[in-house]
């Protein structure tokens, strides 16, 4: 597949996210992107469980290649009685979304939705594939146009040539906000955090970033203070994995230590994303374990001894004291009052 010129572009053709056809599901592979293009090829439902699992694609890249993988599953249930497809389809809907705990009650939304569009179409004797595809099409769609309203809403928050400082990546608010501020013609300066051990800010953000014409530097994770200090951080951003009513976000390991630290510089932290409406409160949020040689060797090379024990929280929950504002489709709102998202209430944010 020919690599066009603007990473971003390219990250976030749909087909290169996550893609279903004729009985298999390419993913773009993101833990070696952008030094290596390749894509991982899956056969079966439970190996794109298994590619999600393994973080082969990441931040709202699962959901995609979740909803490509029902595709995939309602392929390997062809055949079967339309109870045991959707016995099948139960179990394909529960695997996929259980790969990472954090995100589960997310990537329920969607695999769940292909479930039920499956169900449908096999009652109507149509292809449950098809009904599949076309859902997880639909989503898809639903997202990226709910998260340009996020990235126009975050971008009027940067000052005119303003410094912003990112955590990882989340790739559809990245790929908005810096369509929205080169519509807004500022040419902010974005200050990376590279984001170990995976490097999501080092290899995709500031890939992204750069590749749009910004002035990008990528700073390890421990000179953040350093450049609140230093380099004129404006604002600091990120997106979430899990948003609660009550106003904790949990995100990439090393988020909640960036916000203490904006807080400490009275720099302003706003969080993107849409909250999530079955989680009352931090407490309820699952912080996924993954294993800890990841975080103590890169591509292969260890960084230590063998006798040496590591750690790998994916991610920390941020408090809502720490955050300046959820920046949703709907507008801007105060962390503390995130149940006025739900109740249709505007943007209590001013
Ligand atoms: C829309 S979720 C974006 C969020 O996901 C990333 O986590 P991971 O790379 O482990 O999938 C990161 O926390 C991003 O902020």
């Amino acid at each position: 597949m020919e690599r066009c010129d603007q990473d971003l572009a390219f990250m976030l053709q749909y087909e290169n996210v996550a893609w279903y056809e004729n009985g298999k599901v390419r993913i773009l592979d993101r833990r070696i992107y952008p030094t290596e293009v390749t894509f991982v090829e899956c056969r079966t439902y439970k190996e794109v469980a298994k590619a999600i699992a393994d973080m082969v694609t990441q931040s709202a890249g699962p959901y995609t290649a979740a909803g490509m993988g029902m595709a995939l599953a309602a392929h390997e249930a062809e055949g079967k009685t339309e109870k045991e497809q959707l016995e099948f389809l139960a179990q394909a809907s529960y695997d996929i979304s259980h790969a990472r705990p954090t995100t589960a009650n997310r990537m329920k939304i969607v695999t769940e939705g292909c479930l039920a569009a499956a169900k449908e179409a096999l009652a109507k004797g149509e292809s449950a594939v098809d009904a599949c595809f076309a859902r997880t099409i639909d989503s898809l769609n639903r997202r990226y146009s709910a998260m340009e309203k996020v990235g126009e809403y975050l971008a009027a928050l940067f000052p005119k040539n303003g410094t912003i400082m990112t955590q990882c990546f989340g790739e559809t608010i990245i790929g908005m906000m810096l369509r929205a501020a080169r519509k807004n013609k500022n040419d902010i300066r974005i200050y990376c955090a590279e984001t170990r051990p995976y490097l999501q800010g080092a290899r995709l953000t500031a890939t992204c970033c750069a590749q749009m014409g910004f002035d990008t530097t990528v700073i390890t994770d421990n000179m953040a203070a350093y450049a609140m200090q230093r380099k004129g951080i404006d604002l600091f951003t990120s997106a979430a994995d899990t948003i609660a009513r009550d106003g904790h976000i949990a995100n990439k390991i090393g988020t909640f230590q960036i916000a203490i630290l904006a807080k400490y510089f009275e720099v302003p932290y706003y969080v993107t994303g849409i909250p999530d409406k079955d989680k009352m409160h931090g407490g309820e949020i699952i912080i996924e374990e993954r294993d800890p040689k990841q975080a103590l060797s890169y591509r292969g090379i260890p960084s230590v001894i063998p006798q040496v024990k590591g750690m790998y929280p994916a991610f920390d929950v941020v408090p809502p004291h720490l955050i300046s504002g959820v920046v949703t489709d709907k507008g801007i709102y105060v962390p503390y009052l995130l149940n006025d998202y739900f109740e249709g209430k505007v943007s209590n944010f001013y």
